[in-house]
């Protein structure tokens, strides 16, 4: 099972409190905004504070992502150039609708790892999609580039986009939702969430976030620390679950001794997906001690 990706938050790249303070409530990875929480004044003093928080401070080894500019504004290219030369671990592009848009960052980031003497191929992408016709061509985004760890719903955007709202049921979001995720899953990579824009409805954000993990997404971006552990809570593999897993894995490693491919524990068929699936709640259990 590769990296845990339950959480990825968001922290304004003009705050130098709350970037100093992001290591510390847990999340499995850390997203530096530079695009929309960014007012257009303070682009290149935020660029400036993110490099010299991820050049200098020590956030123990927890992935570090970094939301740049598109390559349509003035500030997109410097974004990347500086996100590179600092170190950061993953480039997200926002917005992403093509192909082609994947392929002009990913140019740059080679472009800038040559000439900061780092090794070509060492920072990885995400691309956010956050329109009608990105969810369109969601496949072959998830699938330009070999630096791409996942790809992400941008809601706020996408629901702009197609003239409507957000609904308490996520209604209008289940087309893209399960569009992005079958994207993901056919590419290998991970499949994101979006953000939940009220900090202070945790019921309506937990309804949210089993939904999106009976989709099957790997997480969600939060917006806020308190978001954090409802998400590792619900993703969390119950006792149940954990001591129902173990029994399938015995249950089928003595098929296996006894050279038999299907089983039943307690009047259920058991077979190789239904292994499969175990075996990821044991890996997900250990993973999120
Ligand atoms: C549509 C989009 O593009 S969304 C992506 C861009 N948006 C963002 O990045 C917004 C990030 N979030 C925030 O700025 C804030 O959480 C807000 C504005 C939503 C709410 O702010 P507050 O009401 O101050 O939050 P709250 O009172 O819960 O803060 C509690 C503590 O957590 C800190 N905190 C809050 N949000 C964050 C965050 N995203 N990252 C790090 N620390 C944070 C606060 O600084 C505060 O710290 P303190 O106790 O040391 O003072
Ligand atoms: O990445 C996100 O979920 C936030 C965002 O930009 C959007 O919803 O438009
Ligand atoms: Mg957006």
């Amino acid at each position: 099972m590769g990296r845990l990706r339950r959480t990825m938050l968001y922290v304004p790249g003009n705050n130098a409190g709350m970037m100093a303070d992001a290591m510390i409530y847990g999340a499995d990875s850390i997203m530096f905004d530079l695009e929309d929480s960014i007012s257009l004044k303070e682009k290149d003093a935020a660029r400036h504070l993110v490099y010299q928080a991820v050049k200098n401070l020590d956030f123990g080894g927890v992935e570090l992502v970094c939301r740049v500019n598109g390559l349509d504004s003035p500030y997109g290219e410097n974004d990347i150039e500086a996100m590179v030369a600092a170190g950061i671990h993953v480039i997200r592009l926002p917005k992403t609708e093509t192909v082609e848009d994947i392929r002009a960052v990913e140019q740059l980031i080679a472009k800038y790892e040559v000439k900061h003497n780092i090794e070509v191929g060492t920072v990885k992408m995400m691309a956010a999609i956050e329109s009608a016709l990105g969810i369109i061509n969601a496949y072959s985004i998830a699938t330009a580039s070999n630096r791409l760890i996942g790809i992400a719903i941008g809601a706020e955007d996408y629901v702009t986009n197609l003239k409507t709202t957000r609904s308490a049921s996520g209604v209008e979001l289940l087309y893209a939702r399960s569009q992005l995720l079958n994207a993901a899953r056919a590419a290998g990579i991970a499949a994101l969430d979006t953000v939940f824009s009220d900090v202070d409805d945790s019921e309506g954000f937990t309804k949210e976030v089993k939904l999106i993990k009976q989709l099957g997404f790997d997480g969600k971006s939060v917006i806020n620390p308190r978001q954090i552990p409802i998400v590792h809570q619900v993703f969390k593999p119950t006792d149940s679950e954990i001591s129902h897993a173990q029994a399938v894995i015995k249950a089928s490693d003595e098929a296996e001794i006894k050279g038999l491919g299907v089983v039943s524990l307690n009047g259920k068929m058991i077979d190789k997906p239904i292994v499969e699936r175990a075996q990821r709640i044991i890996e997900l259990a250990k993973a999120s001690r």
